[in-house]
């Protein structure tokens, strides 16, 4: 049954709200600290408020007070506002501070019914369209149900509001600017600018310009003030896409516009304020490049407030198969082809590959296959994963082996979803046995992304 929560210090018609709304279970309120507390316990979709309070029950000074602290509490409270026959002037100004309806006294059973249900509706298709809204966009951006997965959206839900620097780190193709997109689409700043720049695809002696911006006859071609990526993201986010690669000489500039939210175009003396979340991303090793001086320190600590590692295709189980499957209907579409699925021997080939391209790689292999297969079903081969599609010269039998088994181990790691005691039973060796082979064919990411033992070392073998 839902519950509705009535505001009201008459007793008497509390009584007649209790008889008069059957269809639900009515919980009751007398004054606004005890409004407050109902709220918290039963999270009611609908509120009727008396705006008649004590401790100033001739005034609706009290009501409006309780009103606006519901709706602080919860924007999405429908709530329904009861006032004396003559008072419209202060019903009017419940509804201009957020009220659902409003309705006068004396209670006519039929009527409040009527407002009641409809503001239940109201309230349902709301949400529904709250859970579609936010289904439908986390579907369409981060496919995956991967416990890694899984945990990284997590960590954005909580990052996004906040203003915090984020450093996405990851291979390259993992999905670093989806998920600063992400983050981005779940802030409070979903509706301005999302600007992304990568710092390694400027040359260094443009990247100034093209960040900061640049003043008329700054240089020789500067025909007109140009605003850069900084100020074009302004009331936005801007994402720096391989900050690693940003020289030296510019870290130090962009030091001053995350400390001081200020900068300068090129060429112009005005210090011009802007207000820019920033999300940094990169696939090298920010700490090292610290230590060997190539990165300033300080603006190490400025950019990794918070780090999410995004982690490799290849460590996220059988997202994989997920990511092809939703890339191949996409890819029909797109070639108007009619591909239906993928052969099993296509399945184990990808979910043995290592994917050093991560999710980019598996966009570029399915391209083709779409666009090249024969058959409804899309292969192994068709996906250039079949050891003699490579054009190497004829195998070792040492090599075919090893092939075999880092692709088999793979397999079963993913399948048993990074759990390697599951993985050993899948492959029917012991654990021992399997961290040789995994220290054998150097499948290290498989010791540190252990789900069981994470970071654990061969202690039986
Ligand atoms: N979870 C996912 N599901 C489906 N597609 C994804 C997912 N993550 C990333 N992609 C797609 O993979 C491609 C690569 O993603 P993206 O450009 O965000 O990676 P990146 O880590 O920023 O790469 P780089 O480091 O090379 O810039 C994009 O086309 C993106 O749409």
């Amino acid at each position: 049954m839902k519950t509705l929560l009535a505001i009201d210090d008459d007793l008497g018609i509390q009584k007649q709200l209790k008889w008069s709304l059957t269809d639900y279970e009515v919980v009751f309120a007398e004054d606004r600290p005890s409004a407050l507390q109902q709220l918290r316990r039963f999270e009611p979709a609908v509120v009727t408020l008396d705006l008649g309070l004590p401790p100033d029950p001739t005034n609706a000074s009290e009501g409006l007070a309780c009103l606006t602290e519901i709706l602080q509490h919860n924007p999405n409270t429908k709530v329904i506002v009861i006032t004396g026959s003559t008072d419209t002037e202060h019903a009017l100004q419940a509804i201009s501070l957020g009220a659902y309806d409003y309705y006068q006294k004396p209670i006519d059973v039929d009527v409040l019914n009527v407002i009641v249900a409809r503001a239940f509706k109201l309230s349902e298709i709301e949400n529904e369209n709250r859970v579609l809204k936010a289904t439908a966009y986390k579907q369409q951006d981060i496919i995956g149900n991967s416990e890694s997965i899984q945990k990284a959206c997590r960590m954005v839900e909580k990052i996004a509001p906040t203003e915090i620097t984020t450093l996405l780190l990851g291979e390259s193709g993992t999905g670093k600017e989806v998920f600063a997109r992400s983050i981005h689409k779940q802030s409070p700043r979903a509706d301005r600018p999302f600007v992304a720049i990568n710092c390694a695809s400027i040359p260094d002696n443009l990247l100034e310009s093209e960040l900061f911006g640049y003043e008329k006859g700054a240089f020789t071609g500067a025909h007109k003030t140009t605003l850069g990526k900084i100020e074009t993201a302004n009331g936005g986010t801007l994402m720096l896409d391989e900050i690693g690669d940003m020289p030296l000489a510019l870290q130090a500039k962009m030091l001053r516009f995350l400390q001081e939210r200020v900068i300068e175009r090129v060429g112009g003396r005005a210090e011009i304020e802007v207000d820019v979340r920033v999300v940094c991303a990169t696939h090298r090793n920010l700490a090292e490049m610290v230590a060997e001086q190539s990165f300033r320190e300080d603006l190490f600590y400025r950019v990794s407030e918070i780090t999410l590692n995004i982690p490799p295709l290849r460590n996220r189980g059988h997202d994989i198969v997920i990511i092809a499957k939703s890339l191949l209907h996409r890819f029909n579409a797109e070639f108007n082809t009619n591909i239906q699925g993928f052969t099993e021997d296509a399945i184990n080939a990808m979910l043995g590959h290592r994917w050093p391209g991560n999710i980019r790689e598996l966009q570029n292999k399915l391209k083709s296959a779409v666009i090249l297969a024969d058959t409804k079903f899309i292969s192994a081969e068709d996906l250039g994963l079949m050891p003699s599609s490579q054009p190497n010269t004829l195998p070792t039998l040492r090599k075919v082996r090893e092939q075999a088994e880092t692709q088999a181990i793979r397999h079963a790691y993913n399948v048993a979803n990074g759990n390697l005691s599951k993985t050993a039973d899948l492959l029917g060796v012991t654990r021992p046995t399997l961290y040789s082979l995994i220290d054998k064919y150097k499948m290290l990411d498989l010791r540190t992304q252990d789900a069981e033992h994470p970071g654990s070392v061969t202690e039986e073998s």
